[in-house]
């Protein structure tokens, strides 16, 4: 059994690539073969364009892959959603001219111009404007004015709108890489246990990566006090320090709350606080 994967050449590789290798997946030497050898055997990779990538899912040739949820939604392929890695996350958005007038580009027909057909005929549809649209292929930003009267494109940081001076009028869609699969290759038993797998050690690389493990001790009349702080997964360790009459306390604690916690942590009476990255939470 060979299990066919796809991986989007450009921006989003990079990342997949580095989750795939803590999955115990690594790739090398994709740089201009497009075809990277896996560490892992019955593991056959190949690196397309992410528009390409779910078509060829649904067309059975391919049976796992990444994309971004913008070009699975354009491209309207029969794929199932495995996971939302929440990498390279953009808005795609309708923009017009900082000058221009909602009410005036309404009265008439426009130039609509994006990569997303689908999303920018419907999104244009739903919202009542009068259109002809252009495909454009890359740089879609630098249309406006004299090729455009509108685009659709993504924005991230919102430098390349506002390099072209054009403001958002509306949101047509959230997108970030989703791990995606041909729902055939998921009706193989053996090729659905080895997703199943990698789907299970991503979500624990990805659950690890938003988390460190915090470990502390304290005197046992501040134990209480110290464990309700801890926003611990589950009920956090505690055990008896060797010789002493203390405890050390063991959490998984979100990043996020980090930088929070220990100022109070130390307070309610916590001492030799280590804060360690963790690699997976299975
Ligand atoms: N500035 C950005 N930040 C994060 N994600 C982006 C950005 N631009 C595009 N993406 C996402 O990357 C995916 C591929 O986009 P795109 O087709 O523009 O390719 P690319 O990564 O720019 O590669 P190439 O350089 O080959 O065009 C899409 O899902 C898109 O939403
Ligand atoms: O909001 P920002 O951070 O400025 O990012 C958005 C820009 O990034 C991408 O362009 P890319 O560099 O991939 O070039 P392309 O337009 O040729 O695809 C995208 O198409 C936007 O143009």
């Amino acid at each position: 059994m060979t299990l066919r994967l796809v991986i989007p050449k450009g921006r989003i590789y990079d990342k997949v690539s580095e989750l795939l290798g803590e999955c115990g997946v690594r790739l090398a030497g994709a740089e201009r073969s497009y075809r990277p050898a896996s560490s892992m055997p019955g593991i056959e990779v190949k690196l397309l364009k992410s528009q390409n990538i779910p078509p060829l899912l649904a067309l059975n040739q391919h049976d796992i892959g990444f994309a971004g949820y913008d070009w699975v939604l354009e491209q309207n392929a029969e794929v199932t959603e495995l996971l939302d890695l929440g990498f390279d996350p953009v808005r795609i958005v309708a923009a017009v001219p900082e000058t221009s007038d909602i009410d005036e580009l309404k009265s008439r027909r426009i130039i609509a111009v994006s990569e997303y057909e689908q999303l920018t005929r419907q999104f244009l549809q739903r919202e009542g404007f009068n259109f002809t649209f252009v495909r454009s292929y890359g740089a879609t930003e630098v249309f406006p004015p004299e090729d455009a009267d509108l685009i659709v494109d993504n924005t991230a940081t919102g430098a390349t709108l506002l390099a072209n001076r054009l403001k958002i009028i509306g949101t047509v869609l959230e997108s970030s890489t989703r791990f995606i699969a041909n729902p055939r290759a998921l009706d193989n038993p053996q090729k659905r246990q080895v997703i199943e797998n990698l789907l299970l050690l991503m979500k624990g690389v990805i659950n690890g990566r938003s988390r460190v493990l915090l470990e502390m001790n304290c005197p046992e009349d501040r134990l209480e006090a110290i464990v309700n702080l801890l926003p611990a997964m589950r009920s956090p360790t505690v055990s008896r320090l060797y010789n002493e009459s203390g405890f050390a306390v063991k959490a998984a604690i979100p990043t996020k709350d980090v930088a929070m916690l220990v100022p109070r942590l130390i307070s309610a009476g916590a001492s030799d606080i280590l804060e360690t990255p963790i690699r997976k939470v299975v």
